[in-house]
């Protein structure tokens, strides 16, 4: 049985132009609820951990310099079947491919700027949770 919890992160490309609140307008308005959100400003090393399982792709070192050049949103949500669902409010990871209205067809620019994350399991939105925030952050 799926989980009601998932992880986000707002990416650099969408801070920077703003569209931070318009975004979570629409999470909410998609059902879920933000237990949590925070600011961030990822180092290298942070993004190379967080991206790991890419290491060794062509992108992996662009994707590891774009999530590091500015500030970043990360927040947990509710909602049930979490995972699934906010993956289909996202849309698929090239905004040019994602269907209208969701996230990254709106706010997306390309596959290398594609405005938003979301985990992609139960198991990685509780790692990607843990990697961002404190215990004490997270006691929903
Ligand atoms: N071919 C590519 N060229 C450039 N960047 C890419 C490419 N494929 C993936 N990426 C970047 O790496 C991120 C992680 O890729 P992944 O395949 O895990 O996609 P995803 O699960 O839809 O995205 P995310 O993990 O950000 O939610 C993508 O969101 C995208 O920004």
């Amino acid at each position: 049985m799926s989980g009601n919890i998932t992880f986000t992160i707002i990416k650099p490309d969408a801070v920077s132009k703003n569209y931070t609140e318009a975004i979570f307008e629409k999470i909410e308005k998609a059902g879920f609820e933000v237990l949590k959100r925070k600011d961030v400003c990822l180092t290298k090393e942070l993004a190379e951990n967080f991206y790991e399982i890419h290491k060794g792709q062509p992108f992996f070192a662009g994707l590891v310099e774009f999530m590091t050049s500015g500030p970043i949103v990360v927040a947990a949500l509710k909602k049930g079947n979490a995972v699934e669902d906010f993956r289909a409010t996202i849309g698929k990871t090239n905004p040019l491919e994602a269907a209208e209205g969701t996230i990254r067809k709106v706010y997306g620019e390309m596959v290398s700027r594609n405005a938003i994350h979301g985990s992609d399991s139960d198991e990685n939105a509780q790692r990607e949770i843990r990697f961002f925030f404190t215990p004490e952050e997270v006691e929903f």
